[in-house]
């Protein structure tokens, strides 16, 4: 992958650990990355995989400069993500995830959006981009420049942030599960030009999915994360298996064995368990009330487990 290329991205030995509400770190606490190297490459489509709470929205924020960590452990075009502001002000380096929409017009959390615009002006209104790029990513999306913004549905909103989150000519793009809304065609259109793009214009792109229906041919190559390690970065090619059973069944065999590992890790050193329920009461939710509003997976030896990664990974379900 990438031979004679400089990389657009180099994670160098990354380590990173949550902070507490105080801002520092708890004591005890491992770090949710841990000495994580990847490199990018001009052209490169990767996935990003592992299952829930593995470490892939953490990363990819990482990526997108969202957390503070030393200059070195991450460069983008050679610039660390968090200190370089420029990199997302001019459009190289852009996030798109589940957070993102609440960086649109964000008014506050609870203030309903009061207004009444057309999709052409919300997307119009996006300064310093090439007309061309956007009408051509507008028809990819089939987004109605008259839809009214207080009237679409969610699919269709998604559609015009993907659309307001392409307009500038990304060099990193970093995709966290941004299809789940779309329908079969809007997903399968959005994929084939995301691929044509950064391959024409040596763009990369990282994409952390649960979604597999239609990527057998769309990455060059796999990150598979789990319990904060990246487990392997590697080609495509490398998987027969892939062509010949399907990118889910593969997928769903590695988290097989990932799932024993961690059970069987949780068993054997319950002290983790009592760290990881202090470090669940720290984390901005008041005491008691995270685990208690979560559904709580059973440990091999049937008692629930206080700490599953998936209880507080960003995909994790709220039960009434
Ligand atoms: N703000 C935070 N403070 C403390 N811990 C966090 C925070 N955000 C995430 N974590 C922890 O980091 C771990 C990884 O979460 P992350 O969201 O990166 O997982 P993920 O692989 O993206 O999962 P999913 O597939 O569910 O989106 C989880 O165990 C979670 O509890």
């Amino acid at each position: 992958m990438g031979e004679g290329q400089e990389p657009l991205v180099v994670v160098d030995n990354l380590t990173f650990t949550y902070p507490a509400i105080d801002g520092r770190p708890l004591p005890g606490v491992p770090p949710m990355v841990k000495d994580m190297n990847l490199k990018m490459y001009p052209g490169q489509c990767s996935l990003l995989l592992g299952a829930n709470g593995a470490g892939k929205t953490t990363l990819l924020k990482i990526l997108g400069g969202k957390h503070m960590i030393p200059q070195a452990a991450v460069k983008v075009m050679g610039e660390p993500p968090f200190h370089s502001t420029g990199l997302t002000m001019s459009g190289d380096l852009a996030y798109i995830g589940g957070s993102w929409q609440r960086d649109v017009a964000f008014a506050g959390y609870n203030v309903p959006l009061q207004g009444d615009f057309s999709a052409e002006k919300m997307i119009h209104g996006i300064q310093g981009t090439d007309a061309a790029r956007r009408d051509e990513i507008m028809e990819m999306l089939d987004i109605n420049p008259n839809w009214r913004m207080n009237q679409v549905s969610d699919g269709q909103r998604r559609r015009v942030q993907l659309c307001v989150g392409l307009l500038k000519p990304y060099k990193v793009l970093l995709l966290d599960e941004i299809t789940v809304d779309l329908d079969v065609l809007g997903r399968a259109d959005l994929l084939t030009w995301l691929q044509k793009d950064a391959k024409t214009r040596g763009a990369c792109i990282l994409y952390a999915t649960h979604i597999f229906d239609g990527l057998e041919g769309w990455a060059e190559s796999i990150a598979f994360v789990s319990r904060g390690k990246l487990q392997f970065h590697r080609s495509t090619k490398d998987f027969p298996e892939i062509k010949a059973e399907g990118l889910l069944h593969l997928v769903e065999k590695w988290l097989r064995v990932e799932q024993k590992i961690r059970l069987e890790e949780l068993a054997k050193n319950p002290s983790e368990k009592k760290t990881r329920d202090q470090f669940a009461n720290n984390n901005g939710w008041g005491a008691g009330t995270l685990n208690s509003t979560l559904a709580q997976p059973k440990g091999p030896d049937g008692e629930s487990l206080a700490f599953n990664p998936l209880n507080h990974s960003s995909n994790a379900v709220l039960r009434g």
